[in-house]
């Protein structure tokens, strides 16, 4: 089957073919209508708590779909919160559009940004590893986080200097200089939390989302860097009818939420 991607051939609309999940009713990402959301005293009794191991951040791969950070789990955890249990990070990377003014995967009352970062946890409480815990309702967390044009983010950079070593799809590298995710997080942690999917197929229908309400800040210099990457392997022709393979946009739009619940913790 050809492979998914973001073209008109083999993007978002034409996922639910080969992935039926992609059609499910708890599907991400959502507009978030911030007048729906519920404050929920549970959510403010149990502090949402990470802890990340910079040195643990291995290898940044080229997925084809965009850039990845590969993350040896142990030692990481996130807890309390809407979740029950421990979760550990596997992997955190980005979603972005064509030109700043979209990109993000969730909007908020039909707002996009400029692009989102992603950290992917699994219950490490109840699964064995990541990829068992995506067949499961609670397996995953996600953390959002949206990015907004502003200031040169000094931790994304290191995302940055690496990109050009992994320009074509399956090229990975070793991440050498450590990169705390915990940097790349806003400073106050409000969230918005629901019940949802992977925004990439096989669109898991196991992820607990925790999207920060407050957006950090990225250049258009380094949003421009995203969209070097190429979705094709080097050597090969370029497969999708973008411009010339190059990654320039992939995010999913948004999903409705149904009748799913939105709460919210922290104004
Ligand atoms: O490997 C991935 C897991 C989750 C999400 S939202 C991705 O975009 C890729
Ligand atoms: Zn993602």
């Amino acid at each position: 089957a050809a492979e998914w991607g973001y073209t008109k051939r083999n993007g978002p609309f034409t996922w639910a073919k080969n992935y039926p999940t992609a059609a499910g009713i708890r599907q991400s990402p959502v507009d978030i209508d911030t007048a729906l959301a519920t404050s929920d005293s549970s959510l403010e009794s149990k502090p949402l708590r990470w802890k990340y191991v910079p040195q643990n951040t291995r290898t940044i791969v080229n997925s084809g779909h965009g850039w990845r950070v590969d993350v040896d789990s142990e030692g990481s955890e996130l807890v309390g919160g809407p979740l029950e249990g421990t979760y550990k990070l596997q992997q955190f990377h980005c979603h972005w559009g064509s030109s700043s003014d979209k990109g993000s995967e969730h909007t908020v009352d039909g707002q996009s940004y400029a692009a989102e970062l992603h950290l992917v946890h699994w219950n490490s409480s109840k699964y064995a590893d990541c990829g068992e815990a995506a067949d499961y309702p609670d397996g995953l967390t996600v953390l959002g986080v949206l990015l907004k044009v502003g200031a040169k983010n000094p931790e994304l950079q290191k995302v940055i200097d690496l990109i050009p070593s992994i320009s074509h799809r399956g090229e990975k590298t070793e991440v050498k200089e450590a990169i705390d995710p915990a940097k790349m997080l806003p400073k106050t942690l409000s969230y918005w939390t629901y019940l949802g999917s992977l925004t990439v197929p096989p669109c898991n229908e196991s992820v607990t989302w925790i999207l920060f309400k407050e957006p950090v800040e990225v250049s258009e210099e380094q949003l421009a860097a995203f969209r070097s990457l190429r979705c094709y392997k080097r050597g090969e022709e370029c497969p999708c009818d973008e411009v010339d393979g190059l990654l320039i946009s992939n995010y999913r739009p948004t999903l409705p939420l149904g009748t799913r619940e939105l709460r919210e913790c922290g104004s």
